[in-house]
């Protein structure tokens, strides 16, 4: 008894202690529990409302992390590492399944062994929609090798989309991205500098930028309904409040711009019409050209500002409407009309003068005008197309992945198109949605800065006066 006692002492004070350790351990569970559903919500809450942020913070570094971690699987997956022979210390071979008698020996030594080797991968900047990172190419690599698997790439780093965007010798960037950043444009077209407009976003995530000082020629072509007047719209909303003057020549009977002829300084829509604005257009570059030549300066920006005559910007609608022979008698009128154009395309850079000519179909059976037309235009805007032959024609002979993807563009999506610069690069994009409603307001609201077309065309010869 004596020495139960103490036994009985001792469960009876241990039975309390484990109440109480069980009690603690279930408090904390709950405590671990609610910290952790706590964390979720509030890292959902991060996510959801600063997305920015939270990617920046928490999701970029992670996924750092995972590629550096499977670069080289991923790189092999891939097919972009290369078999090196380097010195290891490495055990024999083992044998394959044999009978219990064999004997399996290791031997550790230094050796030649067969290594695959991932290319170098450089630093992961962080972008607002993904990363940008260098590769090092391999010897005997290509940056078309890289552009061959970047859907692969994706799959394995379970992002949207990889893009090769940049090379130089012996290096491309990749640039992926975590989603579709053109499913939903809200931005609003912002007045930029002089000449630039900012319709829509890139696929990389930054601003669609139109600078036609860069780039002065566009074509912008695509199917019906696939959204080239919106993307006329969001190019007048952005223009009408810079001080430059905007020309409309539109063959659909005047239905897409006379709603903005507030704006507008002049409006042909009829061809009549359009081949007389037309040669009103090469008398003013003529006139620019003259005070060039005598101010001796070679283009219009290097005069004095207060010499430097007014912008113009000359939407075309629907262009094959320019080129369509009804009966022969029309054909003097055509060739007068591809000539004036091409003129404008052609000097229009140096003299201030600027074309957007839209249409569904701007191929070669509408003449020999319009194929030099085109190869005027650097500036390539391809929608939705019904045919590969317009994305071949609009696009030209860039990278067939550009062919492709102006291919892939789908009717849900309209607004989407292909953008090429004359540097040869492109980028999927989509323009801002701008109903007619706020182009047509922009235009009214602005359309004390549209100079008179006959004034615009006579001030041109004064500066001469002013300059000397
Ligand atoms: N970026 C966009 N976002 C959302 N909707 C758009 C966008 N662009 C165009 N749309 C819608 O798609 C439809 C067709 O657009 P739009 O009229 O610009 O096409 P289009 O190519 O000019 O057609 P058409 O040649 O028949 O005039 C319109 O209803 C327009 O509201």
């Amino acid at each position: 008894m004596g020495h139960r006692l103490p036994g009985c002492f001792l469960r009876t004070r241990r039975r309390p202690g484990r109440r109480l350790n069980g009690q603690t351990v279930t408090h904390t569970m709950y405590a671990a529990l609610g910290f952790l559903a706590a964390s979720a919500a509030g890292a959902w809450a991060w996510r959801h409302w600063l997305p920015r942020s939270f990617w920046y913070l928490v999701g970029f570094p992670l996924k750092t992390v995972r590629v550096y971690l499977t670069w080289r699987h991923v790189a092999y997956g891939c097919t972009l590492t290369r078999k090196r022979r380097v010195w290891r210390l490495s055990l024999d071979a083992l044998p394959g399944l044999g009978t219990a008698s064999v004997v399996i020996q290791e031997r550790r030594r230094v050796r030649r062994v067969d290594i695959e080797r991932a290319p170098r991968l450089g630093i992961m900047r962080p972008t607002v929609m993904g990363w940008r990172v260098r590769v090092r190419l391999h010897d005997g690599q290509i940056p078309d090798d890289y552009v061959k698997v970047t859907e692969r790439l994706a799959h394995a780093w379970r992002v949207y989309a990889v893009r090769v965007v940049d090379s130089a010798p012996g290096s491309v960037t990749l640039l992926a991205t975590m989603r579709d950043p053109l499913t939903t444009i809200d931005v609003t077209p912002e007045t930029g500098d002089l000449l630039t407009v900012r319709p829509g976003r890139l696929e990389n995530g930054r601003d669609w930028v139109i600078d036609f000082r860069t780039v002065p020629h566009w074509l912008n072509a695509g199917a019906t309904q696939s959204g080239k007047s919106n993307l006329a719209n969001a190019i007048i909303k952005g223009l009408a409040p810079q001080p430059i003057a905007i020309v409309g020549l539109d063959l659909k009977g005047g239905v897409e711009f006379t709603p903005y002829k507030p704006r507008l300084s002049a409006l042909g829509t009829t061809r009549g019409e359009c081949v007389g604005l037309l040669d009103d257009l090469v008398g003013v570059l003529t006139d620019r050209m003259r005070i060039c030549r005598e101010a001796g300066a070679r283009n219009v920006w290097k005069l004095p500002d207060h010499a430097r005559p007014t912008p113009i910007v000359v939407l075309v609608d629907e262009v094959a409407e320019l080129f369509l022979m009804a009966d022969k008698s029309e054909k003097d009128e055509i060739a007068k009309t591809a000539t004036a154009l091409l003129r404008i395309a052609q000097l229009g850079r140096a003299f201030a003068v600027y074309l957007i000519v839209c249409g569904q179909r701007i191929g070669s059976d509408l003449g020999p005008g319009v194929t030099a037309l085109r190869s005027q235009l650097s500036g390539r805007i391809c929608h939705r197309v019904n045919d590969p032959e317009t994305a071949n024609l609009t696009l030209g002979d860039m990278d067939p992945d550009a062919l492709d993807a102006a291919r892939a563009i789908a009717a849900e999506t309209p607004g989407m198109a292909i953008v090429a610069g004359q540097d040869g690069s492109w980028h999927r994009a989509r323009s801002v949605f701008v109903s007619e409603e706020d182009a047509e307001a922009a235009a009214r609201q602005y359309a004390a800065l549209a100079p008179a077309w006959a004034d615009l065309v006579a001030v041109d010869t004064a500066p001469l006066t002013e300059a000397a």
